[in-house]
């Protein structure tokens, strides 16, 4: 496919092009049929004693969905690139629209045969989207894409996404386009939740039973695909070009004879609606195909709303009108043709053109921080886990050694877009001045927080403006947990504020402290800070001024005060500030090395890893080394602390540093050593090499350990607690970090899920005899996998014991022994995998008692492989001996 769709291409295509699809007749129905001829390439049309009929396609009464979504899945390429499409089913009713649209019986079908074009649509606009992105040469290139379904009933419209069920107004935007004021916008990633959105929205579309059709539609649907493609010049840019393209998929109401449908009362006033609005889009299209200058969209709620898919400057459509076979629909047919001959002689009178706008990336305060170019420094990102503030993150610089390695704390100002990334070009020079080559590095270490409410970090924004004493010092037991203090603490405005009053609480914490552009309140409370400060002001900036300053100056004692008029320089601040603090270091500091940039020895591994670079930065700076050559310590401090997630094609590593634990010193020293002597994996048993142990993963709180090959994925797609059996620590992984291993799955050649399956036991006593109640289950945490479980207790009797189709699947039993329990799941039909049975001894155990079953899936699992349907797996669990390990492993495979 191109990067752009040539104006030959869409000077070529007819404005409208126009289907005929002929419903087959029902073998049933005694009715005579019409005997419709067709010209060999299907293009011509002609009914007894008539003249015959041109169109773009003609779908004779055997041709199947597939047939019809080849002919019109060109079409769809043009919203990936910014252009409006259209397809419309039109019809009179009971002609099969929504059969085209959506699949038979009314209904959205994920038949693989009998779908309809809109989910044919929806899986193949994500694997073109896939394929889009996923080349090389395109990792600059994103889409998203947000769905909106409505319907227009009784001539107002209606927002199927909306619980709410109250209609809607039609608004034009200064660009003219025509869109449905306060409607919801879903953002879907993959074919999956938009299935999961169209069935919602079809539960709240109108249907009734008329004498022509059991589910006939009683309202117009309109479902738009908003599809944005985002092309940045490098994958880092903040600049982008944002193409919007959308695609309307629509399933009229059916034009209806009332004296035939015999509809009454509701019915009645719905069909006198759909007519009427149906005869306005006829004479919308008369217009258009005669005289363009004016065109009457506003005279109906229907034309309105399709305005900006009938225009011909606007979208590229394609119509598919539906016809009866039967003789007794030939009046309606002769009609519906008549249609799609007007609709076939509407004109191009432009080009259709793109929606392109440029954009700056705004919304992203840390947008590229990810890539972080300047591997010399070793900037990092990490989130500390606060007490009592949750996670915060944090941007980190240069290198630690020790906890005596002086660590300079940032805190940010409270304008809206604020952030660490606030700090970067004084930590840049700082990190420069004190280190004058690649070898050398700089004594200082930089740690500059997103406090909460900004940036990456969740939280309030109130917090730093209310607690910051409370909050700056849960930073610093976290960051430095032995001498709970740093050696400067830095702050910009609000932030400013922030350290002059964490001070004036908590003097301690800090042995310098510095501030730009400081917003302060009493200052004469200030003569409580004794610490040697840095104070900046600029004389031009009302909103933090200088007369406060100069007080300031009077009440902190040992200070090094200076004031700049930025009007006049407006570089001092960027050229000054670092070097005014090394200054007031080395006033105040005699250990201070600062001068003398001497060679300083490569720092250990467990330094690295506590804050600055992460195991990352270690291996490539040590020429990825295996770590089991470093010495038991660095070891000890991996397994300790490390946590990483990895962001598709970047290298953001988030370690976890907290506060330390309350464990003593010696009994640290022998789990830690009975935990170095592990090599095998704590989920799946499975043996892990020397060469993987690096990659593998030590769960902080429950020490478990998990292996890189399978069991690491594992947590990420399946789980926010540890998967390892009966352990239940919550995991501190992100759900949106989670929510990027979201099913389906993506290109690697194997994906696993967990599947947890066993039961609760309770006694139930009572005088004649003890009794228990037992609860078997299944759960799987990977959303939309199951589609039912069925549980068998008697597996020689047909009917199974219980179908459950919803989550939980349970099976409450009140037996007085134990029993064995079939479990059979019932994949999600669109994965088309066979069904898995897994028989399993209900234990009475008095406590939840669990298995996990790791499923292996190859990726081919994941597409319609109907030689496979009905293959049925088994995995039988017999095994009574609760000591062993249970855990088990089943491979899908289809040889
Ligand atoms: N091509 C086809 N092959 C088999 N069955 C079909 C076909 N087209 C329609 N049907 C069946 O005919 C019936 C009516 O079809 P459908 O509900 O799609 O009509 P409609 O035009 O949407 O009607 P209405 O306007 O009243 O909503 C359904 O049971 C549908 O499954």
């Amino acid at each position: 496919m191109s990067a752009s769709i040539s104006s030959i291409d869409l000077n070529n295509l007819s404005p409208i092009q126009v289907f005929i699809r002929i419903k087959p007749n029902n073998p049933n129905d005694e009715n005579e049929t019409i005997p419709f001829k067709y010209s060999k390439n299907n293009t011509t049309l002609t009914l007894p004693n008539s003249p015959s009929m041109s169109f773009d396609n003609i779908f004779p009464p055997e041709s199947t969905q597939n047939d019809l979504f080849d002919s019109i899945s060109s079409l769809l390429h043009f919203p990936l690139y910014g252009y409006n499409s259209t397809i419309f089913a039109y019809g009179q009713t009971n002609s099969g629209k929504t059969y085209t649209m959506l699949g038979p019986n009314g209904k959205l079908s994920l038949n693989i045969d009998l779908m309809g074009i809109i989910p044919r649509t929806s899986r193949y606009l994500f694997a073109a989207i896939h394929k889009l992105t996923s080349s090389s040469s395109s990792s600059s290139i994103q889409y998203q894409v947000r769905v909106s379904y409505f319907e227009v009933y009784n001539a107002r419209v209606y927002d199927l996404l909306n619980k709410k069920s109250h209609s809607l107004n039609i608004r034009e935007d200064n660009q003219g386009n025509i869109n449905v004021a306060n409607a919801v916008e879903i953002p879907v990633d993959n074919s999956l939740e938009l299935e999961n959105v169209l069935m919602q929205g079809n539960e709240k579309r109108r249907t009734a039973f008329t004498s022509m059709n059991s589910s006939s539609s009683r309202s117009h649907a309109l479902l738009i695909l908003w599809i944005e493609r985002r092309e940045r010049s490098t994958s880092t840019s903040r600049e982008y070009k944002s193409y919007l393209g959308r695609l309307n998929l629509i399933d009229l109401a059916g034009s209806e004879d009332i004296s035939r449908s015999k509809v009454e009362g509701d019915r009645f006033r719905e069909a006198v609606n759909i007519n009427t609005e149906l005869l306005q889009l006829r004479r919308v299209l008369d217009a258009l195909s005669s005289s363009p200058s004016y065109i009457p969209y506003r005279d109906s709620t229907l034309t309105r709303l399709l305005q900006s898919s009938l225009s011909t400057r606007q979208s590229i459509t394609i119509l598919i009108s539906h016809i009866s076979s039967l003789n007794i629909d030939l009046y309606e047919s002769v009609n519906t043709l008549k249609y799609s001959e007007i609709a076939k002689c509407v004109q191009r009178t432009s080009i259709p053109t793109q929606n392109l706008s440029k954009y700056i990336d705004t919304s992203d305060v840390m947008f590229g921080d990810y890539n972080d170019p300047i591997e010399y420094f070793y900037r990092r990102t990490v989130y500390i886990h606060t007490r009592s503030y949750g996670k915060i993150f944090a941007r980190l610089a240069g290198h630690r050694y020790d906890e005596q390695q002086k660590c300079i704390l940032l805190i940010h100002g409270s304008g809206p877009t604020n952030s660490s990334m606030f700090w970067n070009d004084l930590v840049r020079k700082l990190l420069l001045a004190t280190s004058s080559s690649s070898s050398s590095l700089s004594p200082y270490y930089f740690v500059a927080i997103d406090c909460p409410g900004y940036g990456r970090s969740d939280g309030d924004k109130q917090i730093i403006r209310s607690y910051p004493d409370v909050f700056i010092e849960e930073i610093i037991d976290c960051i430095s947990p032995i001498t709970h203090q740093v050696y400067c603490l830095i702050g910009s405005s609000q932030g400013a504020a922030a350290v002059f009053n964490a001070l004036v609480e908590k003097p301690a914490m800090s042995s310098f402290l510095a501030v730009q552009n400081p917003v302060s309140h009493d200052p004469q409370r200030f003569v409580c800070i004794k610490q040697p400060a840095l104070l900046m002001y600029d004389i031009d900036d009302d909103g933090h001024p200088v007369s406060v300053g100069r007080l300031v100056r009077k009440y902190i004692p040992n200070n090094h005060y200076y004031e700049y008029s930025s009007s006049q320089q407006s570089d001092w601040l960027e050229h000054n500030a670092h070097l005014k603090l090394l200054q007031l270091f080395n006033e105040y500091d005699v250990n201070n090395q600062l001068t003398t940039s001497s060679e300083i020895s490569l720092p250990s591994l467990p330094a690295c890893l506590s804050v600055a670079g992460g195991i990352i930065s270690y291996l490539s700076s040590y020429n990825r080394e295996p770590l089991y050559k470093n010495s038991k310590e660095e070891l000890e401090s991996i397994l300790l602390t490390y946590e990483k997630q990895s962001v598709e094609n970047n290298d953001l590593f988030i370690e976890r540093i907290e506060p330390e634990s309350s464990e003593d010193d010696e009994s640290k020293a022998q789990r830690l050593a009975i935990e170095l002597t592990q090599t095998q994996c704590d989920l799946c048993n499975q043996h892990i090499s020397s060469n993987d142990i690096s990659k593998s993963l030590r769960l902080s709180d429950c020490r478990h350990l998990l292996c890189y090959l399978c069991c690491c994925e594992t947590i990420k797609i399946n789980s926010y607690e540890c998967p390892v059996v009966d352990c239940a620590t919550k995991l501190n992984i992100s759900s949106s970090q989670l929510s990027l291993y979201s099913f389906p799955f993506s290109s690697d050649t194997e994906k696993h899920i967990i599947i947890q399956f066993g039961n609760s036991s309770k006694s139930i006593s009572s005088s004649s005899s003890q009794r228990y109640e037992y609860i078997a289950y299944i759960k799987c945490k990977t959303k939309n996998l199951i589609d039912n479980v069925s549980f068998d207790i008697n597996p020689e009797y047909p009917k199974s014991a219980i179908r459950v189709c919803q989550p939980p699947y349970e099976l409450v039993r009140i037996m007085n022994l134990e029993f064995t329990c079939h479990f059979i799941i019932q994949w999600n039909k669109i994965l088309n995998w066979p069904k898995l049975r897994i028989t399993y001894h209900v234990q009475n155990k008095q406590a939840n008692f669990i298995r996990n079953l790791l499923v292996r899936i190859p990726n081919q699992g994941n597409t319609m492989a109907k030689s496979h349907k009905t293959h049925e797996l088994v995995y039988n669990w017999t095994d009574r001996d609760r000591t062993k390990p249970n855990l088990n492993y089943i491979l899908l495979s289809y040889d």
